[in-house]
């Protein structure tokens, strides 16, 4: 089988050796010129010892049949050396070769072992890809577990016309996959009807993902939104990440605070509204992505357009349904509900029965609630708590809402000194019958308000007739 006066030394036991080994055998001579190879060689690349005997293996390697070659670097060094071999048909083979010298301490032969590795490549491009799956899953879940499930149960929502008509347009929008804006100030339910919109959707069963644009700093929020590519930077990992856009893939995104993204970003995220693709850091491919994008804000962004702060194409892309929530001032018909809403949540959880009197309702229903329905909410669970009798009276409220004087509760005058065309001492005017209208509010009669605002009676009758 073989001519070589190496290998009839070695003898017909050896080569039947060399048969039943797992690994195929390849050997040359000092020369490079092929003597031999197993069967096992054969059936791992498809050549046969026909086609390679006595063929120099720099040929092999210019013709194109190996793209990687041994043994002229053992042949130079005299040393063991191991190589990843390619093959045209796909296969991978390691190649691990040894020098054999004879008694003389001459170089006559190099024995190489061919191991496939195509198939180790395949699996752990497998690991590779279920450790991604199984670390995106961990994340939703860490996400899903994050969420408050008590926040946005329908149970603890309280109802009433206007809210109603709100949940109705949120649902008929819902069912289409437009991207929705939400505006309002903060504590008026914008998560909670982000969330409704995300339920009543197509998209019900995939992830609602959650991003407050406010609270990730400027540096880390391209990542955490766009995903990085693998050594995308130092301490990134060698696996890259995938961004929230990515993790949220046939879901909902809600951008809290889009008001907040920094002007780069929002070149980014118009790329993901126009073309639904992302480009992770440091990656040159774009990869697409299919979320519907619900996004709100407590700022006029449109007054952040015009400043600057804002880009007015992302604006106009974002405005195509676009959800107005009233602030609690506004709407103080809901007050006495919601105050019963909240004072029977909280009175159930804290084994509570406490009602509200009338004087504390009157000054809830004046008091301006910047916080908003959250605002609300937190007074109330916080009554619940502290109070040790069952009623709710006025001096139990805290100073801000209990303004003994009426200058306290001073309408907002920012806001009024915009009624066009009003001189000052008109403005003043309407001012000061609506701190007396405060006080005749809060005490009930004009001897007392007149004696905390330290007028006599006449001039608040004047006062009020003017
Ligand atoms: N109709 C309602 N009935 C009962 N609770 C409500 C209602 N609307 C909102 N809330 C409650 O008010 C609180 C604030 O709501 P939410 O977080 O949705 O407001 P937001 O507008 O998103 O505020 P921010 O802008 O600060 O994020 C929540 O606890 C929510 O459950």
């Amino acid at each position: 089988m073989v001519d070589n006066t190496y290998l009839d030394k070695i003898g017909a036991s050896v080569r039947h050796i060399f048969e039943v080994l797992d690994d195929g055998i390849y050997i040359t001579d000092k020369d490079g010129k092929t003597l031999f190879v197993n069967s096992m060689y054969e059936r791992l690349t498809g050549l046969t010892e026909g086609e390679l005997r006595g063929k120099d293996v720099r040929y092999l390697k210019d013709s194109g049949i190996f793209d990687a070659v041994l043994n002229p670097e053992i042949v130079k060094t005299g040393k063991p050396a191991t190589v990843v071999q390619q093959l045209k048909t796909g296969k991978r083979l390691v190649l691990r070769g040894f020098p054999v010298f004879d008694d003389d301490g001459d170089l006559v032969l190099v024995v190489t072992l061919a191991r496939d590795i195509t198939l180790i490549g395949q699996m752990r491009k497998q690991i590779a890809q279920q450790k991604e799956q199984i670390s995106l899953f961990s994340r939703k879940l860490a996400h899903l577990t994050s969420q408050d499930s008590t926040d946005h149960n329908p149970d603890n929502m309280f109802f009433d016309s206007q809210v109603q008509q709100l949940v109705a347009l949120i649902k008929r929008i819902a069912e289409t996959d437009a991207t929705m804006l939400l505006l309002g100030e903060t504590g008026v339910g914008k998560d909670w009807f982000a969330r409704l919109a995300h339920d009543s959707s197509p998209r019900r069963d995939e992830m609602f993902l959650k991003v407050d644009c406010g609270s990730i700093s400027e540096n880390l929020i391209e990542s955490e939104l766009f995903g990085y590519a693998p050594g995308a930077f130092t301490g990134a990992t060698s696996k890259g990440k995938p961004g929230h856009f990515e993790m949220a893939n046939r879901g909902t995104v809600f951008l809290d605070e889009i008001g907040e993204l920094p002007l780069s970003m929002q070149a980014k995220l118009l790329r993901v509204l126009q073309d639904q693709e992302v480009v992770r850091v440091g990656a040159s491919v774009a990869k697409k992505v299919d979320v519907r994008i619900i996004a709100a804000t407590n700022r006029n962004l449109e007054e952040e357009v015009r400043k600057g702060n804002f880009r007015s194409d992302l604006f106009y892309r974002l405005r195509v349904a676009v959800v107005e929530i009233p602030p609690l001032r506004e709407r103080t018909e809901m007050i006495p509900g919601l105050v019963e809403h909240f004072l029977s949540i909280y009175g159930e959880k804290y084994k509570k029965d406490i009602i509200c009197a009338r004087d504390a309702m009157q000054l809830l229903l004046k008091y301006r609630w910047p916080g908003n329905i959250r605002e609300l909410e937190n007074l109330v669970q916080s009554l619940v708590v502290t109070l040790e009798h069952s009623e709710i009276t006025a001096n139990d409220l805290p100073p801000s809402i209990n303004s003994r004087h009426p200058m306290d509760c001073l309408p907002n005058v920012e806001l009024d000194a915009k009624d066009d065309g009003k001189s000052l001492k008109e403005i003043m005017a309407d001012l000061e019958r609506r701190v007396i209208q405060q006080a005749l509010d809060t005490y009930g009669s004009v001897n007392k308000a007149s004696e905390v605002l330290k007028v006599n009676r006449t001039t608040i009758f004047r006062k009020m007739k003017q």
